[in-house]
């Protein structure tokens, strides 16, 4: 057990690394793969209600061409505010209410409060519409690193881990879709996820040259 969590923080601070090397272009050319590739998918063209995320300034997707594609297609937009209690690790998703003056494009975020992660979280103004089981009909979930059996390892506090487990409980169904640039897929077949019994296989992850289901 011991063991797992530090082959996580061993693998985290490689993944990490290999991250700080993408170029602003390189997240931008390769995040566009994947949302074409997602675009495509019947579970997100057939989805109401989507789980997104903001994504950070740098070492993540970026996330700003699926919103646009969401709030053009009438989805409903579910992301995260984290608890003001960092120690807890909880999560919610809150829906996005926007009123009439900015609901035409996915830039809404970028006059939102930023959280000790520089990640956008819905400002105090906005209606609180929190997501229960059964609200959200596809989550598209971030992550540090995957392999090729679907296997997530995110930032290492447990935030996704804990409220996929509360979203599921009941025995409701929460299709998890994972995205993630080249180099958050270990490749080399020895190299696999350390996998706790909290962790949740992704049904599927897409990522700019292949998707893995
Ligand atoms: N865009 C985005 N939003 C998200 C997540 C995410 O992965 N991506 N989260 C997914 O969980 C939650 C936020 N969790 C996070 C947890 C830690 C760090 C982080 O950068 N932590 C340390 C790393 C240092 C270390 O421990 O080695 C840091 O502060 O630098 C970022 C996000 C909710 N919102
Ligand atoms: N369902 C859960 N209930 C309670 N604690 C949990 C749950 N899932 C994970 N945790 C705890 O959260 C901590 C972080 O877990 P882990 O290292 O797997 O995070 P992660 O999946 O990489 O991060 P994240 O989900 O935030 O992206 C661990 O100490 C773990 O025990």
């Amino acid at each position: 057990m011991e063991d797992i969590r530090k082959q996580k923080q061993e693998l985290r601070k490689q993944l990490r690394s290999a991250m700080k090397n993408l170029t602003v272009e390189d997240i931008e050319i390769q995040s566009k793969s994947v949302w074409e590739k997602v675009f495509k998918l019947p579970i997100y063209q057939n989805a109401k209600s989507v789980g997104l995320f903001l994504s950070m300034p740098m070492g993540e997707i970026n996330t700003d061409l699926i919103l646009q594609h969401c709030v053009q297609n009438g989805k409903d937009i579910y992301v995260p505010e984290v608890g003001k209690n960092f120690e807890l690790c909880d999560m919610e998703l809150r829906k996005v209410i926007l009123d009439e003056s900015n609901s035409d494009n996915g830039m809404f975020h970028k006059s939102w409060p930023k959280n000790k992660w520089n990640i956008p979280e819905p400002p105090d103004s906005m209606p609180t519409d929190t997501a229960k089981p059964g609200d959200i009909d596809l989550m598209i979930v971030p992550g540090l690193g995957f392999d090729r059996s679907c296997n997530r390892l995110g930032q290492g506090k447990g935030y996704y881990d804990r409220f996929i487990a509360k979203m599921t409980k009941d025995g409701q169904d929460l299709p998890l879709v994972a995205v993630a640039l080249k180099p958050q897929l270990l490749v080399d077949g020895s190299q696999k996820i350390p996998v706790a019994e909290y962790d949740r296989k992704m049904d599927m992850l897409i990522l700019p040259d292949e998707s893995i289901e």
